[in-house]
């Protein structure tokens, strides 16, 4: 029988939270799309925890919304409890995080598929990539035999490659929560000169809450006013009746059966090859790494509305059933536990992301791109956000038009891919508020007022929203520097309001901006002594506050921000073999020649480059204004 042909603009190979990304940004902006996995019920399935933000990944979700993608809306319309965390920190690492009713987020993600135009919803396995003689992709393949031609492809298989799970001695050779992993992939990209690494994750067991005694545990309830994720979604629609989760603890007894168990857990007795997450580290290794500790915290959480599934936060294992069930027995509230899933571990393929620009496409096969945990990341979040870049860029390209490169001083997500692509990283890679050195400027509150510009030039963002953005900022502006004007003089009123706010007394006028610096002010309080004021949205307000309150971190984060960004202009050529630069290292030539870096920020980002090298480069830049003045300023045309 003859083999299906189909044709497609884009192929997207996954339909995780970075495939589904992928596909709708291709689709959304107008390219004949089809979305494939393993199993239609996967779609935006969540195979650990069932909450979507939390530090640092809630400004993910924040800047993913700002782009036009679809994880914040798809999460306000499916979560059954939310917080904003670390609101006695500030606003830099506030950050929102959400229980997710699992099964609906999925189906919800998975109608918003269905309902969009150019989009195809495929259930096959992949196996192979298809290139012609000069490494363009020109199709994918299926294990049935049929092929899907294509000018741009994007491979987000996430945890699906030659994946295993291990419960102890029990190892099963399938993907997560029981489905079919994808065996053939890996060859074919190997086959195309592409790097695979083996990584491995962890997961803990869910069990019955009929089982649970809740009154040994510590009740966590959702925020009174609930703060949506979505820029775009009516805060009165979230203002939801909330499910609680609970808090408890594991302690020397959970701990003493572990270490009795460790030879019979495979990440302890070798059986597991991949390489773990750090920031995300199983029972086992907790407490080995901190031995000194007597005891770990343990949320449980609800997996939905429509299941007795709870999931137990912080006791992800890859230990036996038995050993399992006896340690989870331990702990205060669990004395009774049935389990309902065991908990596992999972080890895939991914690659090696070195091999990828920060376009997210492929260095050695042009018009692949890739996102999500096949990237050597870790987490739903870094996954989508990595899953809607490379899928703008997949239509970049196709549209003729600039890809999407974030910077680090614009989003987290431009940390993260610069991160991937310019780093060493040897195990799955999660976001941290840590890592973006800009941070105070990237706060969850801006993403709009960051990236709405990048979302509007891509397509994906309405106009009336982007226009809606403009004036926001306009008002912001303009409130800030009424603030600053309005004067307020030492008069009785003033030293009484001041005295009701525990505040000192002042000696002489001081602007209203000044006031609001105060710890003990804010722009709210302030009201009573600004009868001028004009009548702001809450979110001009707040901006404003934190803004005048921040202003002096702020203008230090910004002078900052423009020395970065002369490092970043100065752009480097590409396909460029450095050992035509006499006096560079041979680890820095080694490494340059493989990362190719696209700018001098970049190449100062790269482990084992070092500043001499850096000098070095830039002197090399600077001769060749007379050596080769076509390359020169085609380099920085627009920048000297
Ligand atoms: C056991 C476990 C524990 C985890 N722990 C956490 C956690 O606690 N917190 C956290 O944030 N993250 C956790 N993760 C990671 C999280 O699941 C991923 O980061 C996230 O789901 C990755 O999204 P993705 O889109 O990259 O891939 P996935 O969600 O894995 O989706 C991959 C998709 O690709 C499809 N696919 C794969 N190969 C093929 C192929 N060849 N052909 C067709 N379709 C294919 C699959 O069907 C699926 O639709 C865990 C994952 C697992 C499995
Ligand atoms: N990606 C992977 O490969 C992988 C592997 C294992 C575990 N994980 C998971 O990554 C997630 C991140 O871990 P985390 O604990 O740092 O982040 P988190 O987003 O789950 O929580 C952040 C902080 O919020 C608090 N918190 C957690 N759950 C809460 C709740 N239900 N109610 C109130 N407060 C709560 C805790 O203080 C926690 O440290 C965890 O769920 C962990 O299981 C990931």
């Amino acid at each position: 029988m003859p083999a299906i042909i189909e044709n497609y603009d884009v192929c997207v190979v996954g339909a995780g939270h970075a495939g589904c990304e992928a596909a709708l940004a291709c689709a959304r902006l107008g390219l004949k799309t089809i979305i494939f996995t393993v199993s239609v019920d996967s779609i935006a399935l969540m195979p650990c925890n069932p909450n979507v933000g939390g530090s640092s990944k809630g400004h993910l979700v924040r800047e993913i919304d700002a782009l036009g993608g679809e994880m914040g809306k798809n999460i306000d319309k499916t979560f059954i409890q939310s917080k904003m965390l670390n609101k006695s920190k500030g606003p830099a690492v506030h950050s929102l995080r959400a229980q997710a009713d699992k099964a609906a987020y999925s189906m919800e993600m998975r109608k918003t598929l269905q309902n969009t135009e150019n989009l195809t919803i495929k259930q096959i396995e992949i196996s192979e990539i298809i290139t012609d003689e000069n490494n363009n992709i020109t199709g994918v393949k299926s294990v049935t035999g049929a092929t899907y031609n294509c000018r741009a492809a994007v491979l987000c298989t996430g945890t699906y490659l030659r994946a295993r799970c291990l419960t102890g001695e029990y190892i099963n050779e399938t993907g997560p929560n029981g489905l079919q992993a994808a065996t053939h992939l890996t060859d074919s990209l190997k086959e195309h000169g592409i790097e695979i690494y083996r990584f491995k994750t962890g997961t803990p067991a869910r069990v019955d809450k009929r089982s649970l005694d809740f009154s040994k545990m510590q009740e966590q309830l959702g925020d009174e006013k609930v703060v949506p994720f979505s820029f775009t979604t009516n805060p009165e629609d979230v203002q939801i009746d909330q499910i609680s989760c609970w808090l408890t603890y594991t302690n020397e007894k959970t701990h003493e059966i572990i270490r009795g168990n460790l030879d019979r857990s495979p990440m302890y007795s070798g059986v597991i090859e991949g390489t773990g997450p750090r920031y995300c580290p199983s029972i086992e290794d907790k407490v080995v790494k901190f031995a000194d500790k007597n005891r770990h915290q343990i949320f449980i959480e609800p997996e939905g509305l429509n299941t007795n599934e709870m999931y137990v936060g912080g006791m992800s294992s890859s230990l036996p059933e038995d050993v399992q069930l006896e340690m989870y027995r331990t702990v205060p509230g669990m004395e009774n536990v049935k389990i309902v899933r065991n908990a596992y571990a999972i080890e895939y393929d991914c690659i090696n992301p070195n091999q990828l620009y920060a376009s997210l496409e492929f260095k050695n096969v042009h018009g692949l791109f890739s996102g999500g945990q096949f990237n050597g990341s870790s987490g739903y979040e870094e996954a989508a956000c990595q899953g809607l870049i490379a899928g703008i860029n997949a239509a970049m390209k196709l549209l003729d038009k600039n890809p999407l490169i974030l910077d680090r001083s614009e989003a987290y997500i431009g940390v993260l891919i610069d991160d991937l692509v310019t780093k060493e990283n040897h195990e799955p890679y999660r976001m941290m508020t840590s890592r973006a050195e800009y941070r105070l400027l990237l706060r969850q509150d801006n993403a709009d007022l960051r990236l709405a510009e990048h979302g509007h030039r891509v397509g994906l963002l309405s106009e009336d929203r982007y226009q809606w953005v403009k004036e926001k900022a306009k008002m912001i502006k303009e409130e800030i520097e009424r603030i600053n004007e309005v004067k307020i003089g030492a008069n009785k009123k003033v030293q009484q309001f001041l005295e009701q706010h525990n505040s000192i007394p002042l000696n002489t006028g001081v602007s209203l901006a000044d006031l609001m610096r105060r710890p003990e002010l804010d722009y709210d309080s302030l009201a009573e002594l600004d009868p001028d004021r004009p009548n702001l949205p809450e979110e001009v307000k707040n901006q404003v506050e934190i803004n005048v309150k921040y202003e002096g971190y702020i203008k230090r984060q910004i002078k900052q921000v423009e020395h970065f960004k002369k490092l970043e202009k100065k752009k480097l050529p590409t396909n460029f073999d450095y050992s035509n630069i006499g006096g560079l290292r041979i680890e820095s030539v080694q490494k340059l020649n493989k990362l190719q870096p696209i700018s001098i920020g970049q190449a100062s980002r790269i482990s084992g480059v070092s500043p001499a090298d850096i000098s070095v480069i830039l002197v090399y830049l600077e001769q060749l204004k007379y050596s080769n003045p076509d390359l020169f300023y085609q380099l920085n045309g627009n920048n000297e």
